[in-house]
């Protein structure tokens, strides 16, 4: 075990879904995977191991925002040696092309956080990217499952109510969404040479205020997870 995940060594598939929300992880685990065992209840961050489509997977909820994923992201690679780790969350939308239920493929991670300063130190301001194979084929699965997606630049943001942030500069170049732990999962991944992709479904918008129903917000859900799935199986 780790200090936050309470699972025997080989209980973890090498290719983990995270999603921040336990019940999230409890949800996919119960919908898609195949005789899912939950190897984890410590601080209720549930994670599963099942089979999709004959392929070993886990699931592990990360909680909300970069101190956390933290955790769960390092003891994941450092303690049970995953290798691919595919986060599956919500964002709030930031561009005027982006709208409520669009998945969004994260690319790479504009942060206000201090982790690239405290790792990098002043004077480098590192890009946090996700793996391109990973992203490849997420482009192409949803191109083949006719899911629309948005690729390109999230931020991850320290806090998620910011009334000081000036998100239209942000907005003026380009970013897409707005969420709470991309950054730190692709720098984790960047240090440890592991594979990372963030999808994301956008469940509110900034701007415009849309919002979406808990039915909607349920159906969106499945197609990033059915995508994040897909991927996982390949990877
Ligand atoms: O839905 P999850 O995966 O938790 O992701 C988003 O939702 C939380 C905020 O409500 C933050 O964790 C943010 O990143
Ligand atoms: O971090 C998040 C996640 C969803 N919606 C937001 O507005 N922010």
């Amino acid at each position: 075990m780790s200090t936050h995940i309470d699972a025997p060594a080989g209980a973890i598939a090498d290719v983990v879904l995270l999603p921040g929300d336990p019940l999230r992880a409890q949800y996919i685990a119960e919908t898609y995977l195949t005789k899912p065992v939950r190897y984890n209840t410590v601080r209720n961050a549930f994670g599963y191991t099942g089979e999709y489509a004959g392929r070993r997977i886990s699931v592990q909820a990360t909680g909300m925002g970069i101190p956390s994923i933290s955790i769960y992201a390092t003891e994941l690679i450092q303690d049970y040696g995953v290798q691919t780790l595919i986060r599956v969350g919500t964002a709030g939308g930031l561009g005027p092309d982006v709208h409520v239920r669009d998945v969004v493929l994260a690319q790479g991670s504009t942060t206000d956080s201090s982790i690239i300063l405290n790792t990098f130190g002043a004077g480098m301001y590192f890009a946090p990217l996700a793996d391109f194979g990973l992203l490849h084929a997420a482009y192409d699965l949803a191109g083949d499952s006719h899911l629309p997606v948005q690729v390109g630049n999230v931020l991850g943001e320290d806090r998620f109510y910011n009334d000081e942030m000036d998100r239209h500069k942000l907005i003026k170049y380009g970013v897409l969404a707005t969420e709470m732990e991309t950054p730190a999962l692709y720098l984790l991944a960047a240090k440890y040479h592991r594979r990372a992709l963030s999808i994301l479904t956008v469940s509110n918008h900034l701007v415009t205020g849309e919002e979406t129903t808990a039915a909607e917000r349920q159906t969106s859900f499945d197609d990033m997870i059915k995508l994040g799935l897909a991927v996982a199986k390949q990877a």
